[in-house]
């Protein structure tokens, strides 16, 4: 699993003023790698191929002039809407010269538009323009409208289908709408690289434990095999007038560290050694969701998984998965997941408040999920406790912790807002949703765009909660990384079990693909 580091738009614009000072055509390099991006959508095919820029008053609007001047220069059709009164003077002046036509409206015929209108420097609020509907939207840095810092959008923001973004990628391409609005993301390395501060969060990469999955494309590669390029440093000269050598716009990045690989038992393991997971799980009311994270435990590998349920659900527990042993405490466990389907069954509450408690004392990681959340105020919590709430537990969580002021972040900021209660509540917290955030008390955030809405399923987050458990259980790195491995493996079952994203499948099914 590999992580990229993110930041927000306000630590990159930082980063650029030195290398702006210096003259570093930083401008030129990003508008080379989105001409690149724009070519290699269009299939190589650009002759003739329409491309209208919608450009705004700033440098995302002379990025865009820059790439439609590039892409003029390769015989595509470029043109230039002009949406405020200024347009960066440079840039327009070498897409005139290129032979770019500045026009008064998008035509419906456009194969791609490019969003040039705002980048990093949108404040306030924002209508977007509507958007031919055949055309391929590809957004310049980030869609107009979205904060670069937080993914919030005020007003509305153009719906990209993909965002080439410079420098590095920016937390409101990833987080709160700004996550759903980006497309498919593509970063071209401008060589800020050692301007660049410590990151505002990582971000897994490769949508899965075993890397079958790319969810960020880089131009590493693309960089290092020039007879794949679609253009070269000679492009760039002559729209630009100065030499800018292929090395000098296409810096590469050392890549950060990886996360944890999800390790198979060692030659020598016995069942006790492998590790034990204690699920504290289901009710007579919720009886399947007892079946989900006990099977998703066993699936995802464990040397024995031992569970405490209602009545009423044991036997269909025992029935799917024989393996699963009835346990009236943790005892063994090396790790704990408690919450999943307790509905307000006063025993299995009490079963699960114990269970905390164990886990916190030993020292053990403990997955909080579910109706199990409603007892974190009650309880003293650390590091090893993973809280796994959907934005609407998570609400109540910040309620009842004694933490509202947090709520209007949570909608405007996601990612400080959990942050801020992973700090005050000195727990580990995995948010749900579209993107899966993670934050450890003084950690650096990561988070999980799994670009697999199928996932909003009953039941899914109980086979969450049971990868958790094994994950936790059975390999070794901080909470926070193996919480976004587990993660990552919860997607790569939904890729495998629906690669067209249909959505056509339950929460039981998820089990099967754990397997594959
Ligand atoms: N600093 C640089 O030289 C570099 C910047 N880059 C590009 O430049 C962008 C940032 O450029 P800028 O700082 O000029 O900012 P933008 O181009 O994102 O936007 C600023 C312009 O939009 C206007 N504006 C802001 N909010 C608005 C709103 N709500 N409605 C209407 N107009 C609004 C501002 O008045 C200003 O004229 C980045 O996103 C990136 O695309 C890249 O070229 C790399 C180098
Ligand atoms: N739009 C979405 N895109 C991708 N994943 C999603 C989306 N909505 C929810 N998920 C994922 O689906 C799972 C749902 O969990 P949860 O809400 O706890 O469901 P349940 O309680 O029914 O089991 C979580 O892992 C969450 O991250
Ligand atoms: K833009």
């Amino acid at each position: 699993m590999r992580y990229e580091p993110v930041w927000t738009g306000a630590q990159i614009h930082s980063a650029e003023a030195p290398l702006l000072r210096a003259g570093e055509p930083l401008m030129r390099r990003a508008a080379w790698g989105l001409a690149q991006h724009v070519l290699s959508l269009l299939g190589g095919q650009a002759y003739g191929r329409r491309v209208v820029g919608l450009i705004g008053s700033g440098n995302n609007g002379g990025d865009g002039l820059w790439a439609l001047a590039l892409l003029r220069r390769r015989g595509v059709d470029a043109r230039a809407v002009l949406v405020r009164q200024r347009a960066h003077p440079e840039g327009l002046a070498a897409f005139r010269a290129a032979g770019g036509r500045v026009v008064q409206e998008l035509e419906a015929d456009a194969d791609v538009v490019i969003d040039a209108i705002l980048g990093t420097g949108f404040r306030g609020e924002f209508q977007a323009p509507e958007l031919p509907d055949r055309a391929l939207v590809v957004a310049c840095d980030l869609p107009s409208g979205v904060d670069a810092d937080t993914g919030q959008v005020r007003g509305t923001a153009i719906q990209a289908d993909h965002t080439v973004t410079f420098g590095g990628l920016k937390t409101g391409l990833l987080v709160g709408e700004g996550g759903l609005r980006s497309g498919q993301l593509h970063l071209v390395d401008i060589g800020l690289g050692p301007q660049l501060p410590p990151p505002d969060a990582h971000c897994v990469a490769a949508g899965a434990a075993r890397e079958t999955m790319g969810e960020v494309e880089g131009d590493r590669e693309a960089a290092h095999d020039t007879s794949r390029t679609p253009m070269d440093s000679a492009d760039l000269r002559e729209v630009s007038g100065a030499p800018v050598s292929q090395a000098a716009t296409l810096h590469m990045r050392p890549p950060v560290g990886p996360g944890p690989l999800l390790r198979g038992p060692a030659p020598g393991a016995h069942k006790y050694s492998r590790g034990t997971v204690h699920v504290v799980a289901g009710s007579a009311q919720y009886p399947g969701a007892a079946v989900l994270s006990v099977g998703a435990t066993v699936r995802t590998g464990v040397g024995m998984v031992t569970f405490q349920t209602a009545q009423q659900a044991a036997d269909r527990v025992i029935s799917s998965f024989p393996e699963a042993v009835a346990a009236a405490e943790p005892s063994r466990a090396s790790a704990v997941v408690v919450g999943p389907g307790l509905g307000e069954d006063p025993a299995q509450l009490l079963a699960a408040q114990q269970a905390i408690r164990w886990a916190v004392q030993e020292e053990t990681p403990c997955v909080v999920d579910a109706s199990a959340l409603a007892l974190v105020p009650q309880l003293k919590l650390s590091q090893n406790i993973l809280l796994t709430p959907h934005l609407g537990e998570m609400r109540r969580l910040l309620r009842s912790c004694g933490h509202p002021d947090l709520l209007e972040l949570l909608s405007t900021d996601p990612l400080q807002a959990v942050r801020s209660a992973a700090e005050r509540l000195q727990a580990t917290l995995l948010l749900k949703g579209p993107t899966t955030i993670i934050a450890s008390p003084g950690g650096t955030p990561i988070l999980h765009r799994g670009s697999t809405p199928g996932l909003a399923t009953a039941g899914s987050g109980d086979v969450l909660a049971g990868i958790l458990g094994a994950v936790t259980a059975t390999q070794k790195a901080p909470i926070d990384q193996l919480a976004a491995a587990a993660a990552a493996r919860h997607v790569q079952a939904a890729r495998l079990l629906d690669p067209h994203g249909t959505g056509a499948f339950g929460a039981a099914q998820l089990l099967e693909a754990l397997t594959v």
